[in-house]
């Protein structure tokens, strides 16, 4: 479970996050929805530790991110945006790797490595140099290494993005099996489809503050429209029908 309170973050003049507080909860795909520049990155780099904030807490797993950093990232499994793998390296050189950096050795590493290959269906490229690699096959060796030690809790910054459909549907079977095994899923999205069908919950953010969560079909109940499109634009306060500009010219 991860529990965010208060969080606060500025960079310079501008406040990326303005005492954000939500909980994620095992079990469930929570997803962080938002306009550019809403503060979901920021949020999900202070739950990882990534950044240091400037208010708030964060719990992951009962552990504060602040006074034990080590202890809360042995809990979180965390798919980077950018999937930075090392292309003279094979997928299963990739995951020894990871699965070292987190202390595993002898047995339960070569269990560990057996264990995510087969979840993830890798073993078709396990031995292979990821130099070439479809977007599908980086994808998973990207989600093998972030849950090699087997995290409670998962986090996607926006994970679907650049995906072609054939990963987007694999991305969605993985993140479906992680939540019926137990998992938090924690991610941030965009595609509001994709958000609709996957959230159990959903905190909308907006200039850095929640503005409303809840399940997708209780936010479009709030709302008072019919789909989750519109009660977005509703209730982040958004316009409408952005005005591009352009008609005035016309
Ligand atoms: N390292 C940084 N230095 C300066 N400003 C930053 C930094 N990181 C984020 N910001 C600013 O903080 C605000 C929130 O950014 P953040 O990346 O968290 O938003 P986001 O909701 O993830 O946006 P997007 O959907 O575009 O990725 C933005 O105004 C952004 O420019």
């Amino acid at each position: 479970m991860i529990r965010v309170e208060h969080l606060a973050k500025s960079f310079g003049a501008v406040v990326a996050v303005s005492s954000v507080s939500f909980t994620a909860e095992d079990g469930e795909i929570t997803t962080l929805l938002g306009a550019n520049g809403s503060g979901k990155t920021t949020t999900l780099r202070a739950v990882a530790g990534l950044l240091k904030a400037d208010g708030g807490s964060v719990f992951v797993d009962g552990v504060a991110v602040a006074d034990d950093p080590l202890a809360a990232q042995a809990r979180l499994g965390v798919f980077p945006d950018n999937f930075g793998l090392y292309t003279r390296l094979t997928a299963r050189e990739h995951l020894r790797y990871f699965a070292e950096l987190h202390g595993m050795q002898g047995t339960t590493l070569d269990e560990a490595v057996e264990y995510v290959a087969t979840q993830l269906r890798m073993q078709d490229i396990l031995d292979r140099r990821t130099e070439g690699f479809s977007q599908g096959q980086r994808m998973k060796v990207a989600l093998g290494r972030a849950i090699i030690h087997r995290p409670k809790n998962i986090i996607f910054d926006e994970p679907s993005r650049g995906l072609d459909v054939i990963s987007v549907r694999l991305l969605r079977r993985i993140l479906l099996d992680l939540r019926a095994a137990g998992h938090c899923v924690l991610l941030s999205s965009h595609v509001m489809a994709e958000v609709h069908r996957l959230s159990d919950r959903v905190v909308i953010m907006s200039d850095g503050r929640v503005c409303a969560e809840g399940t997708p079909d209780a936010l479009i109940d709030l709302s008072g429209e019919d789909n989750l499109e519109e009660a977005f634009v509703t209730l982040a306060g958004l316009p409408a029908e952005p005005d591009t500009g352009l008609r005035a010219q016309a």
